[in-house]
């Protein structure tokens, strides 16, 4: 079943200096049980899919078209808080003047589903720096305690963007493992992400959506995408 789903939607931002159409008519469906990777070169409009999905729109945005969630329509970020969303650049996820591990224990406190230790397990977050400041942190450390922040509710939705970007090949192994789990237990995972060789040998994802320049060029299984004869496509499953 599908549990979250952009129906033609567009996306402008007129910031009165410029304007742009960040996303043009895409649809996009995250089903439960599955990996969604989507994937397309900078720019193209993958954060502000996930930021459409999430009721995460720039306040200078204009959108039109659906969001739905178990088919009923959502109509802001009130009702879409209940998706899981590990952002881009993980120190948002943060107040900025506390240190993460205390922010994940008032997490862990609120919303009584996973404990601190098997999120941060799970998302490969290592406990000797909980006592820093998110800008303290790494980019690959606070990318994980994001992660780890988004999974202590244990939502039935998880929006993860570029997850791995910042990590050596062992921790984003260990994070496409625990995302592997998550959907198997039966959530609607969407990742937006650059380790397309990595999934096409891992067999990670189960569905594959592409965009470029604001539209879903395609959305598919993950081997019917492999498989497409497209230049633009082929390109994102060479090794960089
Ligand atoms: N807060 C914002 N206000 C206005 N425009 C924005 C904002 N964030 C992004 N954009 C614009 O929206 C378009 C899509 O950006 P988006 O961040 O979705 O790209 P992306 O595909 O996620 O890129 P990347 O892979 O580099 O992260 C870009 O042209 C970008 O300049």
């Amino acid at each position: 079943m599908v549990a979250a789903e952009l129906r033609d939607v567009t996306v402008h931002i007129d910031t009165g200096r410029w304007s742009e159409t960040v996303l043009d008519a895409v649809s996009l469906a995250v089903p439960e049980g599955r990996i969604t990777a989507l994937i397309g070169e900078s720019g193209c409009g993958k954060s502000m899919a996930a930021a459409a999905l999430t009721g995460l729109l720039p306040a200078t945005a204009q959108r039109s078209g659906q969001v739905l969630v178990d088919g009923t329509v959502a109509h802001g970020r009130p009702e879409l808080r209940a998706i899981g969303y590990a952002p881009q650049d993980g120190v948002t996820a943060f107040k900025p003047g506390e240190a993460v591990g205390a922010q994940l224990r008032d997490l862990e406190e609120i919303h009584r589903h996973w404990s601190v230790e098997r999120a941060c397990a799970a998302a490969g977050y290592p406990a000797e720096v909980f006592d820093l400041l998110p800008r303290q942190h790494s980019g690959g450390q606070i990318q994980r305690a994001a992660l780890a922040a988004a999974l202590l509710p244990s939502p039935r939705i998880l929006v993860a963007d570029e997850p791995t970007a910042s990590l050596d090949a062992e921790n984003a192994y260990r994070v496409w493992k625990t995302l592997r789990e998550y959907a198997d237990e039966g959530a609607a995972v969407l990742v937006i992400t650059q380790d397309v060789p990595m999934l096409a040998a891992t067999g990670v994802a189960d569905r594959m959506a592409v965009m470029r320049a604001g539209r879903i060029l395609v959305e598919d299984s993950a081997a019917a995408v492999a498989a497409l004869d497209n230049p633009y496509v082929q390109g994102f499953f060479r090794e960089g």
